[in-house]
């Protein structure tokens, strides 16, 4: 049998930290050793969401919590700021991190991939979990050798702090390693209304969409002479996530680098 896995999660009382909750507990391997909460020190999970079936300590220090449960990993799943401390910390500590919040800086990435690879401890930043959103994305990035004017287009439910989307922006990015830096439209063209032509990535806009009823989907468009070309994925719920967020948990105890995108794990 495969050793039990011992979890840390960040952010339980969250849409995701909830749901990655039940799919710990329906995991056989896996074990939710404590959780961190920025409130709510000392109680225990229970407290804050009754019908858990396995009950653990909350913490607000990392540190604390990392020093008194001796997890194999973190499972991330609060906001930027807090991730990035938390995941800091754990690598110091030799906890392994599977990092899902969004919106961390390009700084914050280079820090983590620096403290992960000096101490050989593995570390996987996931900006979309869904693997049809990982499709999305590697085909988007084919497309892009053939076409290159495109347009992302994501759209988000109104409780999403960050924008552009994490996976907005690692879309943005693969295209940028197969398409030639241009800016698209017409040279001349003016906004008549600030920011309606969206943010600009490398010449290649990005258009962010907030609304209730929304989960998690986005649009990349190309266009050409006389045709389009539309790549589109749907998140209907956040158990679309929990796939992913499995296979990392698996992975990150198995390796001893930074990875940044769950493209770089699937086969
Ligand atoms: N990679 C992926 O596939 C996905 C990533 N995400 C990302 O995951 C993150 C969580 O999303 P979601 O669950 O929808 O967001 P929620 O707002 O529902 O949950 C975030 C939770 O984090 C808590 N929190 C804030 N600060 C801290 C802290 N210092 N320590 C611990 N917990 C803290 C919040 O508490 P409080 O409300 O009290 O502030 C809240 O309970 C976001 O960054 C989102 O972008 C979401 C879906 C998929
Ligand atoms: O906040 C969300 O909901 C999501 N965040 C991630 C992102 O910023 O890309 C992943 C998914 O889109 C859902």
């Amino acid at each position: 049998m495969d050793k039990v896995v011992k979890i840390v999660l960040a952010g339980p009382r969250g849409k995701m930290g909830r749901e990655a909750i039940q799919m710990i507990e329906k995991t056989d391997q896996f074990q939710l050793v404590a959780v961190i909460d920025r409130i709510n020190n000392g109680r225990k999970l229970s407290d804050l969401i009754p019908e858990v079936k396995t009950d653990c300590q909350v913490y607000t220090d990392a540190n604390e919590c990392y020093k008194e449960t001796e997890p194999d990993c973190l499972l991330e799943l609060s906001v930027a700021e807090a991730a990035y401390e938390h995941a800091i910390a754990a690598i110091r500590y030799g906890v392994r991190p599977v990092i899902g919040a969004t919106g961390l800086s390009h700084g914050q990435l280079t820090d983590l991939e620096r403290e992960a690879n000096s101490r050989n401890i593995g570390c996987i930043v996931a900006p979309n979990f869904a693997i049809g959103a990982i499709l999305m994305m590697k085909f988007a990035q084919l497309a892009a050798k053939h076409f290159s004017d495109v347009e992302i287009i994501e759209l988000h439910h109104d409780e999403k702090r960050d924008a552009p989307s994490g996976t907005a922006l690692k879309t943005a990015e693969m295209i940028q390693t197969v398409r030639q830096e241009r800016r698209q439209g017409h040279p001349e063209e003016k906004e008549k209304l600030h920011g309606v032509r969206g943010g600009d990535y490398s010449g290649m806009k990005i258009h962010s969409v907030r609304l209730p009823g929304l989960v998690a989907h986005q649009q990349v468009m190309f266009g050409s002479v006389g045709e389009t070309f539309t790549i589109r994925h749907d998140s209907y719920n956040r158990t679309s996530f929990m796939a992913g967020v499995k296979k990392s948990l698996e992975t990150v105890i198995h390796i001893d680098t930074f990875v940044y995108g769950l493209e770089n794990i699937l086969e």
